[in-house]
């Protein structure tokens, strides 16, 4: 992996002390199923955060309102302090990318052109411009090209640039969904189980490629169930309980939180504990 420092992409707004995410309030309800329910995050530059909870929880849901696949029931979501509109391609060109829970590549195209395809909302050549194949349109074409060759040198893949997605590991498809992500520029980047089927080696290794990403100047919101891979690199983490938020803070406030321990644990059923603890002072 290339440790070369890369400018922050996205200096617009630099001045500005707003959070780079906040969502205030945001609700999302399918009928009758509040699956988020009234809630605020903010993730600041340079940070690492976490998102966890049970299965269910809403942190997918909350994802997909974040990056306007959902249009929230209620409350908003502002990037570098602006209202965000609710359409993804918007979300992206805004400076927001994100990976799926499932991988989302093109199985048929090459790993460079599944990054090339995540270059088109910094590309400004039009369609005609495009069909004439004009100068204009060969040197944009060479630009990505080559932004998404030191991607793929960044994620260690350009050895297999030429070599078609559906053909790589499951975790290196997993790394190539992230460099398609981040070759929109973003200053914000989703992971939503990033290492969901990898191996603990595999797992570690994701970790290190957070940590390089963070170090490029784009912040992560990721959402996981490997608690490990949590503590290990977020610096905030926040927990969903049935849509709410329940906790957010550091890995000790977290992991000692009563309410998170029973959420995950399952609550004991009334009189429970009592019942075990005569239980035990019987024998
Ligand atoms: N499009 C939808 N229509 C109706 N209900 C939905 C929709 N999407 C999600 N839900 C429901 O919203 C709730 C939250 O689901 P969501 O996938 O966001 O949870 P999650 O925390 O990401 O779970 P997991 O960790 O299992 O991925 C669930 O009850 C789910 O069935």
């Amino acid at each position: 992996m290339s440790t070369q420092t890369v400018p922050a992409p996205r200096p617009a707004g630099t001045e500005n002390d707003a959070p780079l995410l906040h969502a205030s309030g945001v609700v999302m309800r399918f009928g009758g199923l509040t699956a988020v329910n009234n809630v605020d995050l903010t993730v600041n530059k340079g940070e690492i955060v976490g998102l966890i909870g049970p299965n269910g929880a809403g942190k997918t849901t909350f994802f997909n309102c974040l990056t306007g696949l959902y249009v929230p029931t209620e409350g908003t979501v502002r990037y570098q302090g602006t209202v965000l509109p609710p359409k993804p391609h918007l979300v992206t060109s805004a400076g927001i990318a994100r990976t799926f829970q499932n991988i989302r590549l093109f199985a048929n195209m090459t790993v460079l052109e599944n990054v090339l395809v995540g270059r088109h909302t910094r590309t400004k050549e039009g369609l005609f411009s495009a069909i004439l194949r004009g100068p204009g349109y060969k040197k944009a074409e060479a630009e990505s090209r080559d932004k998404a060759m030191e991607l793929l040198e960044f994620i260690g893949l350009d050895h297999k640039a030429e070599h078609l997605a559906r053909n790589l590991p499951y975790g290196e498809q997993r790394k190539l969904e992230i460099a398609r992500a981040m070759a929109s520029e973003p200053g914000l980047l989703l992971l939503d189980e990033p290492t969901a089927g990898m191996n603990p080696q595999e797992t570690r290794a994701a970790e290190e490629l957070v940590f390089a990403i963070r170090d490029k100047g784009i912040a992560i919101l990721v959402i996981e169930h490997d608690m490990r891979f949590i503590f290990n690199l977020c610096d905030r983490t926040a927990v969903l309980v049935q849509g709410q938020k329940i906790v957010e803070g550091d890995k000790e406030t977290v992991q000692n939180d009563e309410r998170v321990i029973t959420a995950y644990l399952g609550a004991p059923l009334e009189g429970a504990t009592e019942t075990a603890a005569s239980t035990e002072a019987d024998q």
